[in-house]
């Protein structure tokens, strides 16, 4: 039977940030800690951008399995792990410490020839990450994009072919700063937990604006072909 689309996410709003990466963290930690018992290991994706930090923080001290647990970019800027635009640095920074210090980091940039080349070899080199993803964290930005889901992005179709086969897709636009390498929407979708993490009136406005009628934005895109409710987690 055709899934009808009607916006398949539900609100989580919290008084403030704190209180929401606390919640965050504790959701996630449960999620990989039940695929450890049901699979043996657990495979979680994050983004970067400024929001994640506190949440990841509050992570990284939850005391699970970790060193069962994989986690992976669900995108990545073309900059070294040492620029401060590097996801992989935030991670780092504040994630890959404490309890979480054990975990195995599955980074996106490698230096390459260019941004296809980089993530064609990514795509070879994921393939062996015990798929499906347990947990995805997304974030999003005022225009509606997420992962790197940019509205300008060249062939954007592609990245949101939810029939992709591919693990780990290039992308250029302008209003991205660098090339990015991003996960495909199949595999994001595919997740048995999506979360959508985003902060502030500015975030709530544009998610209200891209779950109504008018020029469907990527996140929708992402709601829309997700076959799981996507869990939005908000704060002011
Ligand atoms: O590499 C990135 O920038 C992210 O993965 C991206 O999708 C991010 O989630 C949004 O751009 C929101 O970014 P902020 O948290 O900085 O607002």
């Amino acid at each position: 039977m055709a899934r009808e689309q009607l916006n398949a996410y539900n609100w989580n709003g919290f008084a403030d940030r704190p209180q929401l990466a606390a919640a965050l963290a504790g959701h996630v930690a449960g999620r990989l800690t039940k695929a450890i018992a049901e699979r043996g290991t657990g495979l979680l994706a994050v983004s970067g951008g400024t929001t994640p930090a506190k949440f990841l923080a509050a992570l990284s001290k939850i005391p699970i399995a970790w060193d069962r647990v994989t986690v992976t970019l669900v995108d990545e800027r073309f900059v070294p792990a040492s620029s401060p635009r590097s996801n992989a640095g935030l991670v780092a920074a504040n994630f890959l410490q404490n309890a979480a210090a054990a975990a195995t980091f599955v980074p996106l940039y490698h230096e390459a020839a260019g941004i296809e080349t980089a993530a064609a070899s990514d795509d070879a080199a994921l393939q062996s990450l015990p798929w499906p993803l347990d947990v995805v964290v997304l974030g999003m930005g005022t225009d509606g994009h997420t992962a790197s889901f940019f509205p300008d992005a060249d062939d954007l179709a592609k990245l949101l072919d939810p029939s992709s086969t591919r693990i780990v897709l290039p992308v250029r636009a302008a209003s991205a700063g660098e090339p990015r390498l991003t996960l495909s929407l199949a595999r994001i979708v595919a997740a048995g937990f999506i979360a959508l993490h985003i902060e502030g009136e500015d975030k709530r406005t544009a998610f209200e604006g891209a779950m109504g009628p008018g020029a469907r934005k990527p996140i929708r895109a992402v709601i829309d072909a997700a076959p799981k409710t996507v869990e939005v987690f908000w704060a002011p």
